[in-house]
């Protein structure tokens, strides 16, 4: 990805010029795909159900944080009624703001609204059961992708989980100059996840999407 990613200074400030622009609504959260929202939703809560429990080894749901949060489309829909407490972190402080509004009367269980790029976020060690990152890592590089999800790992509870849901390419890595991002391929993604000490411990690819769109998967980490 080095040679993509020539001038690491841009590719963040590209990326928070494009997302200053886009309206906070879950429309601009999708690409204009607001309406595969459900079917997202839906999977996703399939997925994680299988972790969540009261009994041994399960993963409990007293905080989840919400990772390239934006207006709190996933916390809203996913994350609060499965969790006592979410806290959201994103580097747009626009959406942040919309997220007071639009989360409605759950917003009161938010813990924390964290304006900050992940490649400085440092989550407080120990206090989240799932750690939810969601169509944003293609807006790091690989070191701070490998760097973010070591201390995301440090910030676990016991039997806490790390989930990424993102598009995958079918090989290499794709640039997209237009949000200043890039798409890997899953191979590239599950070394990522390896550099940084981590283990995959269940994958799927989400169903039901538009054919035009990339794959999504889902990857369960710790
Ligand atoms: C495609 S949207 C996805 C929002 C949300 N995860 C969802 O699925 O509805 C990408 C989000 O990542 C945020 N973002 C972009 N670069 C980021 C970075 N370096 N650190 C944290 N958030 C970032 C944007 O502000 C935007 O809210």
């Amino acid at each position: 990805m080095g040679d993509i990613v020539e001038d690491e200074a841009s590719f963040y400030s590209n990326a928070q010029d494009y997302w200053k622009d886009i309206p906070p609504t879950v429309d601009g959260m999708l690409g204009g795909y607001g309406s595969i929202s459900s079917i997202d939703i839906n999977g996703s809560k399939a997925f994680l159900q299988k972790f969540l429990g009261d009994s041994e080894g399960k993963t409990g749901s007293g905080c989840a944080l919400d990772c390239g949060a934006g207006i709190g489309r996933i916390t809203k829909r996913l994350l609060l009624p499965l969790f006592k407490t979410v806290d959201l972190v994103d580097v747009t402080q626009e959406f942040l703001d919309k997220a007071k509004t639009y989360l409605g009367d759950d917003g009161k269980r938010v813990g924390n609204y964290f304006c900050c790029g992940l490649q400085d976020f440092v989550p407080e060690s120990g206090r989240y059961d799932v750690i939810w990152i969601q169509w944003v890592i293609g807006h790091l590089t690989d070191d701070h992708l490998i760097d973010f999800l070591r201390r995301s790992q440090k910030a676990l509870r016991p039997n806490g989980l790390i989930v990424i849901k993102d598009n995958v390419s079918y090989e290499g890595v794709i640039p997209d100059e237009e949000d200043s991002s890039v798409c890997r391929d899953l191979n590239i993604v599950c070394s990522l996840v390896s550099k940084a000490g981590l283990r995959i411990v269940h994958q799927e690819q989400q169903r039901d999407f538009p054919k035009e769109l990339y794959q999504v998967h889902t990857l369960a980490i710790r």
